[in-house]
């Protein structure tokens, strides 16, 4: 039985449980996929609640305080929320060896092996549990749809992609997504596919359980949904059609069709009142390219060029109306299921702040971070494929002009600017995670600027 010593007396400010696990988490916490300030030096791990899930289980919000500058868009040093899920057990099997964060030496806590909770499937399923009955635990809240019953028992499965966040998937029949790093207030990826539920929309998988945290403020936590079992994500699909020479164009026309539907349902579902000005968007994106172009000393040459973009898009036709959108969508957050294409992960780009994610921008945002899309997957082939991606964008427009009543492709302007946006926020997401990818972007930087589009 693992000893619960340790949990008492956790004092106000978590020092005294902290002393413990400080030192293991500064090491692990780095080395994480999800974890988001990779360019920085972790100098500050502060706790900001810790609630014993079950016994042997402690559920953990850390604030992280980062040393250097922060890249733009990112978060400032003091500010980064995570969540955590620790395992505490004196004798850790073996099967779980991968899972080890290490050993405190000293403190409530030293001698007992400290471990990924996440990858442990008793945790897993009590997890699931929790869920299976809402109610509260200290700051915890677990909520759901009563009218969707959740099967006791279902095994779990931890997700080993590459990801933003962590999730188990149960039975094939439910996935649980842990959002990882954590801002105040409710993540849309709650709060859109509710909403579009109650539309009706069938596009989007709906939520039917859900946890919170009241302390030390309102955010969500995770978020329960179905599993669509045998799906492919439009990124593998892509890359599949490329490796066999098959075009991907009857795909891509549905996908714009697909997205359309979304986009139609959402207008209903949240509707906005706001009006943002394309001189307002452009001055925006203007600020990010040179915010990104000091940090990332290769998009330096093409500011100048890649500027009037935005300047064009200051004085075009205003284009359809802003509302909410996906926010970070690409082939990887589309799913391709039992002919039917469906979206996933409503949470807008990971690293800009809740407040803007959660508002409300021209849906030519989504269409051009789709775009980007075929030619990066375009780009993973030797000798690269551009007219694939061409036709794939092409196709993937028509089908949502078929859907939505406008075409994409009549709004020169607009799509270029967006479509420039992107490819910084790209870069800059490369050069965080994955410098190997720098090229996909760059020569999409290259060809904007030389030839605007
Ligand atoms: N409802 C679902 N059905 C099947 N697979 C899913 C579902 N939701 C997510 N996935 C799988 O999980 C992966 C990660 O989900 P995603 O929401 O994109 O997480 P993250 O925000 O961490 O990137 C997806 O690429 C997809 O393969
Ligand atoms: O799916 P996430 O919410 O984690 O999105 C982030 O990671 C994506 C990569 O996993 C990144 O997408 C970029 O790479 C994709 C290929 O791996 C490509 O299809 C996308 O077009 C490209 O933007 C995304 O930008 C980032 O927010």
């Amino acid at each position: 039985m693992p000893k619960t010593a340790y949990l008492h007396p956790i004092t106000a400010d978590g020092i005294q449980p902290m002393a413990s696990l400080g030192g293991l988490l500064r090491e692990w916490l780095p080395r994480q996929r999800w974890f988001a300030g990779k360019d920085r030096p972790l100098t500050d791990l502060r706790l900001l609640s810790m609630t014993e899930l079950f016994p042997g289980c402690l559920h953990l919000l850390v604030q992280t305080g980062q040393s250097g500058v922060p890249a733009p868009g990112g978060a400032t040093p003091a500010d980064d929320c995570y969540q955590l899920l620790l395992g505490i057990q004196e004798h850790l099997s073996p099967r779980l060896g991968r899972a080890l964060i290490g050993r405190a030496d000293f403190g409530p806590l030293a001698g007992l092996a400290v471990y990924d909770a996440l990858q442990d499937p008793r945790s897993t399923h009590l997890l699931l549990e929790r869920l299976r009955h809402p109610g509260t635990l200290g700051p915890l809240r677990f909520e759901s749809d009563a009218s969707v019953p959740v099967p006791a028992g279902l095994p779990p499965r931890l997700l080993d992609a590459e990801q933003s966040n962590s999730s188990v998937v149960y039975g094939d029949a439910f996935i649980l997504k842990l959002f990882r790093r954590i801002q105040p207030g409710i993540n849309p990826d709650l709060e859109v596919p509710v909403a579009l539920a109650g539309q009706g929309c069938g596009r989007v998988p709906a939520p039917v359980a859900w946890f919170r945290t009241t302390h030390p403020q309102e955010a969500t936590l995770g978020v329960l949904q179905p599993f669509l079992p045998g799906a492919s994500d439009g990124w593998a699909l892509a890359l599949r059609a490329l490796a066999t020479g098959d075009t991907f164009t009857a795909e891509a026309h549905e996908l714009g069709r697909a997205m359309a539907e979304v986009h139609l349902a959402l207008a209903s579902a949240l509707p906005s009142c706001a009006h943002t000005d394309n001189d307002v968007t452009a001055a925006a994106m203007t600020e990010r390219l040179e915010a990104a172009a000091h940090h990332v000393p290769a998009l330096r040459p093409f500011v100048g060029a890649l500027r009037t973009a935005f300047t064009a898009l200051a004085t075009c036709d205003p284009g359809p109306p802003v509302q909410r959108i996906h926010g970070d969508l690409h082939l990887g957050q589309v799913l391709h299921a039992g002919r039917e294409w469906f979206v996933i992960d409503f949470e807008g780009e990971p690293s800009r702040p809740l407040a803007e994610r959660r508002s409300a921008h021209s849906p030519v945002r989504d269409i051009a971070g789709m775009l980007r899309s075929f030619d990066y997957a375009a780009r993973q082939r030797h000798p690269w494929r551009p007219e694939w991606a061409r036709r794939c964008r092409e196709a993937f427009c028509a089908g949502y002009a078929d859907r939505a009543g406008w075409d994409p492709r009549k709004k020169h302007a607009l799509l270029r600017a967006y479509e420039t946006d992107r490819a910084v926020y790209e870069v800059l997401y490369e050069a965080r995670h994955r410098p190997d990818w720098m090229p996909v972007p760059m020569a999409a930087i290259e060809r904007l600027a030389v030839r605007g589009a």
